[in-house]
């Protein structure tokens, strides 16, 4: 990753209790999610980035220091914008002058993002005479998420923006977020601990535990890593990226195809031919066989070869990884299972994949 073009976050600092060291580097564009349990230090990382909290370390943003040995940018100075999980809207101003609150900070000269745009990427056109009070938790972000961009960032840092939202909203927000991620050049780090969230929405992903970073690299291949912690949990998974090639009408199905096989799933309203989706593939929801056998109730079999087998915390649990094609997937079974098929690593076997959803 070239400096020019990238985040370089070096921090070092401690709390009562907790100490963070992290050394990141990150694309200067797109999403990176910050990710992992309540407590590792997300949060804190996003301020020490802000300036808010002033670690020991250094910054360079793109090609601009803001943390150096002898640089400390106060906050007023960073160019960037924070959009947190409560909005923080003005009760008492409309939409409109919510977000002209933002764009008149800045000077005519140096703003990055139109007024018009800022409405169009949020969808905000028909509220614009509201008052936040009579929105949706979901429309009050996205109003947050406009306000943010009119203030031309050269960062934008958001902490969980979705947690407030209950699932409805959540579900109409990612869509905008997408669309930002996909539009915007300027890069967006994003705390989530939702592996659903980061699945759908980032492009590389770091995983933190206790003040460290476990893991950094493209959200794919880090989802699939075998020391990712979140490999142990009931809803690891990874990440498949493919095309959808064909809408079958009768059983309301779309077969994805990808580097490595071809699925079928549900179909969703508006999916057309040629549209480019992720899925995510549970750990628990892929078992193996070592025949294809596709006189059961399970349609979706994949061949693939085993890479490796390494016991879960969970006793009697084995991770085995796989690969179909170049793709990585994961299967959670039994170790007896495991024993009994006689797995092995350089086996070929079938997977049989119980539930295919879109990372959504
Ligand atoms: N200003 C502070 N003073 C003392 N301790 C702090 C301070 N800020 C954070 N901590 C502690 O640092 C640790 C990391 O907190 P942080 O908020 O960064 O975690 P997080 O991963 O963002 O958690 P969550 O997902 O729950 O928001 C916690 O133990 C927290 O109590």
């Amino acid at each position: 990753m070239s400096e020019k073009k990238s985040i370089s976050a070096r921090f070092r600092c401690a709390f009562p209790g907790f100490g963070l060291d992290v050394d990141l580097t990150l694309p200067g564009t797109g999403i990176t999610a910050l990710f992992g349990h309540s407590g590792c230090g997300k949060t804190t990382v996003l301020r020490c980035m802000a300036g808010l909290h002033r670690a020991e370390g250094a910054m360079t943003v793109l090609d601009e220091h803001w943390q150096s040995a002898d640089t400390f940018l106060p906050v007023h100075k960073r160019p960037l914008a924070y959009v947190f999980q409560e909005t923080h809207l003005f009760p008492h101003l409309t939409v409109r002058k919510n977000l002209e609150f933002g764009y008149r900070r800045i000077p005519a000269t140096d703003r990055q993002i139109g007024f018009d745009e800022a409405v169009n990427w949020l969808g905000l056109g028909g509220h614009l005479d509201r008052m936040p009070a009579g929105l949706s938790g979901g429309e009050r972000q996205r109003v947050a998420i406009a306000r943010a961009l009119l203030t031309s960032p050269r960062l934008l840092l958001m902490d969980e923006p979705m947690s407030a939202l209950d699932k409805a909203s959540k579900h109409d927000i990612l869509p905008y977020l997408e669309r930002l991620r996909d539009a915007l050049a300027i890069p967006i780090v994003y705390v989530s601990h939702s592996t659903a969230e980061v699945a759908r929405l980032a492009d590389h992903l770091v995983v933190m535990e206790d003040g460290k970073v476990l893991a950094s690299g493209p959200t794919r291949e880090t989802l699939a890593r075998m020391d990712n912690p979140f490999r142990l949990e009931d809803d690891a998974g990874v990440l498949v990226e493919g095309t959808i090639r064909e809408l079958d009408q009768r059983w309301h199905l779309a077969r994805f195809e990808f580097d490595g096989g071809s699925l079928w799933l549900r179909r969703d309203n508006g999916m057309k031919i040629g549209d480019r989706v992720r899925i995510q593939l549970l750990s628990r929801d892929i078992s193996l066989a070592l025949e294809e056998n596709p006189d059961q109730s399970i349609q979706n079999l994949v061949p693939a070869t085993i890479d490796r087998i390494e016991p879960d915390v969970t006793p009697g649990v084995s991770i085995v990884r796989l690969l179909a094609g170049p793709t990585p997937v994961m299967s959670r079974l039994t170790t007896r299972a495991v024993d009994q098929l006689a797995l092995e690593p350089g086996r070929q076997v079938w997977m049989q994949i119980k539930s295919v959803a879109l990372a959504d």
